[in-house]
């Protein structure tokens, strides 16, 4: 059995984008938690979070991904599962945790596209706060850590590629 190859960082950072060609190049099956998520809830993550709040969405994803099972799979998390522990700790048992990493700046661009998708963020917390705090949980449970300033999608897909192949 292959270790799963679990991507995690901000919201905007490219998971599900670049998720989808590197389990095509390695031969891996793909899956997506929020989509996941919406299956088994049968409802839009944004939905979710408007009827139960933010907590509210954090504990539904908190249960759903604690005993969720995947197998020779690149797994795109959404960017709040950092903030469930139990989740990580399951991914993390047969998985390598690899840190999609971009700056702010950048970020903040590629964000104002996505804002419909519901971002777990606090009433009166800034995007540059929401950053800080997530880098250092992303931090805390990556593995690997591939830079993607300066990365187009391929770059960054064969920088994945050539980091997990010395992991695994
Ligand atoms: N180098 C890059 N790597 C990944 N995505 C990129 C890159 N450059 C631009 N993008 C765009 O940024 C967006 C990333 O969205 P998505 O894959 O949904 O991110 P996430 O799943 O991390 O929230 C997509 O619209 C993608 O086309
Ligand atoms: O970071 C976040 O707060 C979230 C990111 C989303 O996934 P992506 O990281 O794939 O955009 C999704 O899980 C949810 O809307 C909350
Ligand atoms: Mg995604």
């Amino acid at each position: 059995m292959k270790k799963n190859i679990v991507l995690i960082g901000m919201p905007g950072v490219g998971k599900s984008t670049v998720g989808v060609i590197l389990a095509k190049i390695l031969g891996y099956k793909f899956v997506d938690t929020d989509l996941v998520i919406q299956e088994k809830e049968g409802k839009l993550l944004r939905e979710i979070i408007a009827e139960k709040g933010i907590d509210g969405f954090l504990d539904t994803e908190d249960r759903i991904l604690k005993s969720f099972k995947a197998e020779n799979s690149v797994i795109a998390t959404g960017g709040s599962v950092v903030y469930s522990k139990n989740a990580m700790a399951n991914l993390a048992k047969n998985g390598i945790i690899v840190y999609l990493k971009l700056d702010y700046n950048k970020l903040k661009y590629r964000l104002g596209n996505i804002k419909n998708r519901g971002v777990v963020i606090r009433k009166g917390q800034s995007l540059s706060g929401l950053f800080k705090e997530r880098t250092a949980l992303y931090e805390k449970y990556s593995q690997i850590t591939i830079d993607e300033n300066g990365c187009n999608i391929e770059k960054t897909v064969n920088k994945i590629v050539a980091e997990v192949k010395r992991g695994l």
